[in-house]
């Protein structure tokens, strides 16, 4: 018998889906001739420094190519100047790509007129950014509506919906309050019911939580979780924290210098990552609360009895250890009744450690 190799179930549903977004060969360089810089391998090929000596450019984005599927949770994460905010907005188009391929449910945003993006940006877009962008004068319930208000919906119907999204996260009983008599982490609650005030296909967050102190932060991710499982929208989240992307991605992109390192989920990050800055940015990440026991199962030895418990290969580590290590055989990985490879006290033992292979 051999092991499988194959991507996890949930990478091969994302992959299975049209996706929503689709970025191919994305280019923004900043500079008086940033035109000349993607068509160029010369030009392209330069680094940072030698572009900017060279032709007076910063490439923000060079070269980046992605789907991002219905449903799903996209996380782009980079160190600062990496390049994300460029690359999320040059999406919808806030930033005006170079080159390149953005097709938006079928539809290619980079040739849509003014008149189109505006429709788009009012229905199909969401932002919430860090500075929360609430206006200082209007109640909250007005700050949910405003989105509805632009669009032209009739004052009892978005009153109505503003005030049934307020509900959704949480803010009931403030909501003739102004922004300033609140605490940050609702204040960033009102910016999110405002996102969803309009129901877009596509919530754009650009580090939304960076301002917040620790604890109001983790809140605050708990939140989108908790709403993207009520809500199931598309969402596409900024941040230079690991632990976030991790926690709320279901796929995480990373950026270096406007490049795409590496593009999966977070236990292909950090069972598999694709260069040495990769594995830099994983190397604190406590295996057992990433890996999958597709990670560390083996295939078993001819010594090996194969009548012990079952468990499947996207149980996290942390979670099987229980279980592993109370068993007296081996634990069987098993999918659709197939063994996929067995994991016994040796292997968990080895990711509580960090001494497995890869780590
Ligand atoms: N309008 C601009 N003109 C020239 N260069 C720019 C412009 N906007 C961004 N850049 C440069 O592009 C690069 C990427 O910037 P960007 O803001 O996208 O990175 P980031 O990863 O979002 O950083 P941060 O986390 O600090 O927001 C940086 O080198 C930045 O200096």
């Amino acid at each position: 018998m051999s092991t499988e190799t194959a991507a996890p179930p949930q990478q091969q549903a994302i992959e299975s889906r049209s996706p929503v977004i689709s970025v191919r060969d994305l280019w923004k360089v900043f500079g008086p001739k940033a035109d000349q810089v993607p068509g160029s391998p010369e030009l392209a090929g330069l680094s940072r420094r030698e572009l900017m000596d060279r032709m007076n450019c910063t490439a923000a984005v060079r070269e980046v190519t992605f789907d991002v599927a219905p449903g799903e949770v996209f996380v782009v994460m980079g160190l600062s100047g990496s390049g994300k905010s460029t690359l999320v907005r040059c999406l919808t188009r806030l930033i005006e790509p170079t080159a390149g391929e953005v097709v938006f449910e079928g539809e290619d945003i980079l040739h849509a007129d003014k008149k189109r993006l505006r429709e788009l940006r009012r229905q199909k877009f969401s932002m919430v950014f860090q500075h929360f962008g609430l206006l200082p004068y209007r109640r909250v319930v007005d700050n949910v509506a405003y989105g509805l208000e632009i669009r032209g919906t009739g004052k009892s119907e978005r009153t109505k919906r503003a005030m049934e999204i307020i509900e959704l996260v949480g803010l009931s009983g403030y909501e003739n309050s102004y922004p300033d008599q609140l605490s940050g982490g609702m204040q960033q609650r009102v910016g999110l019911a405002r996102a969803l005030a309009g129901d877009p296909d596509v919530l754009f967050f650009d580090e939304p939580f960076s301002a917040l102190d620790p604890l109001i932060r983790r809140d605050m991710q708990n939140e989108v979780i908790r709403l993207h499982r009520e809500v199931g929208k598309t969402m596409v989240f900024i941040t230079h924290d690991l632990s976030e992307a991790l926690k709320l991605g279901d796929r995480i992109l990373i950026m270096r210098d406007g490049k795409m390192v590496q593009c999966g989920t977070g236990d292909e990050l950090v069972g598999a990552p694709a260069d040495d800055y990769v594995r830099d940015f994983v190397r604190d990440v406590p295996r057992s609360h990433v890996l999958t026991l597709r990670w560390i199962m083996r295939e078993p030895r001819p010594d090996d009895v194969l009548d012990g418990p079952e468990l499947g290969p996207d149980v996290i580590v942390r979670d099987a250890i229980r279980v592993v290590l109370a068993a007296e055989k081996p634990v069987k990985v098993v999918a659709d009744g197939k063994l996929l490879g067995i994991v016994g006290d040796e292997e968990i033992l080895a990711v509580v450690a960090g001494t497995e292979a890869g780590a």
